[in-house]
């Protein structure tokens, strides 16, 4: 936090919170959006007057969207605080709950819009395989919270699109037209569109929690580093016979084994070379030494796979290298060879 004339009383570029990086990640933006926050405190008169004063960083919420209040902008009072207390700095910031709805605390119910059997499906058709709903299993409760509307053009225009700019922190990002006469549209709240990713994030969360717990390769991570393993994962399924890797391809996304058998085969040899059940992992050689893949990878039975894409397994899989790189295959350096000592005479 600076801006022209402050010095932090924690120094420069310190957060008196314990991180100095407030201002990174969309999470972040989306938790600090509130248009009319200008006062700092509620509860302390003086607040009013120094609110949103002087700085225009950050912290300032000093936006051109926002509102400018001018008797709200006059120079701050210090009676009472330390020079420069503050100055500028939310120190409470209001948003909708977005706590999962399971959470037996909150008393937020989703705007219920029953629908005919024909709409359920033509919505069905519609957005299979949108994220946003893929946790849902029943169909009726995956749709149940949209409300339809047929609306001529324009549909969004810049500054109303408010769940786009509510998500991504864009505000207004773009005008939508509809491409033909007649649209119809299915339309979900601002605040139904943020639970329902919230709870899409958390059910993909619990899923993979108890799976990655007995996972012996990331045993020695913590619960948060496999949460962030989990939200990377993506499941897919494979029938029996199915080629998963192929050796000589280029190498692009790193497995789990979530459920039934696979086999690794090498060319010029009919016998496999490996055998795979759940919580195994395959896929880490050609990532780790880039290079094309080593061996291919053949689903036994039915499986179910979790995949993790190349920069996802590089920025989290780091405290697991090791323990990868000690895996011993036939014929193949995997990179430890050159380090280990014990292995160089
Ligand atoms: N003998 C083996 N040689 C090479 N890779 C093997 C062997 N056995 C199993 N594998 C796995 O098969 C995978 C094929 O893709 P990768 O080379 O990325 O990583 C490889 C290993 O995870």
């Amino acid at each position: 936090m600076s801006g022209p004339g402050f010095t932090s009383p924690f120094g420069a570029n310190s957060n008196p919170f314990g991180s100095s990086r407030l201002d990174t990640g969309a999470m972040q933006r989306v938790a600090e959006e509130d248009e009319n926050d200008t006062v700092t405190s509620p509860t302390t008169p003086s607040f009013v007057q120094t609110a949103g004063y002087m700085f225009r960083g950050p912290f300032g919420g000093d936006s051109a969207s926002e509102p400018q209040h001018s008797g709200l902008r006059s120079p701050p009072v210090s009676e009472g605080y330390p020079a420069q207390y503050n100055f500028g700095r939310r120190t409470s910031v209001s948003a909708e709950s977005l706590k999962p709805v399971g959470d037996s605390y909150d008393n937020w119910a989703p705007p219920v819009h029953p629908k005919t059997s024909e709409q359920l499906g033509r919505l069905k058709q519609a957005m299979s395989g949108n994220f946003l709903f893929s946790h849902l299993n029943d169909v009726a409760k995956r749709f149940r919270f949209m409300r339809a509307f047929g609306r001529k053009k324009p549909i969004l225009t810049q500054g109303n699109s408010r769940a786009l700019s509510t998500s991504m922190s864009i505000a207004g990002a773009a005008t939508v037209i509809s491409a033909e006469p007649q649209c119809m549209l299915w339309a979900l709240d601002r605040v139904t569109f943020r639970r329902i990713l919230m709870e899409s994030t958390f059910a993909r969360r619990r899923m993979y929690e108890g799976f990655l717990e007995e996972v012996p390769l990331l045993s020695t991570l913590t619960p948060y580093e496999r949460s962030k393993i989990a939200d990377a994962l993506e499941s897919q399924k494979f029938p029996a016979g199915h080629t998963i890797i192929r050796e000589g391809d280029p190498g692009h996304s790193f497995y789990l084994l979530e459920a039934g058998e696979a086999v690794a085969y090498r060319s010029g040899n009919d016998t496999p070379v490996k055998h795979y059940k759940k919580g195994d992992f395959f896929g880490e050689l050609a990532l780790l030494n880039d290079a094309p893949r080593a061996a291919s990878v053949v689903s036994q039975t039915e499986v179910k796979v979790a995949r993790l894409g190349k920069s996802a397994f590089q920025r989290l899989l780091g405290p697991v290298e090791g323990i990868m790189r000690r895996t011993k295959y036939v014929g193949v350096k995997t990179g430890v060879e050159e380090m280990d000592p014990l292995q160089m005479s």
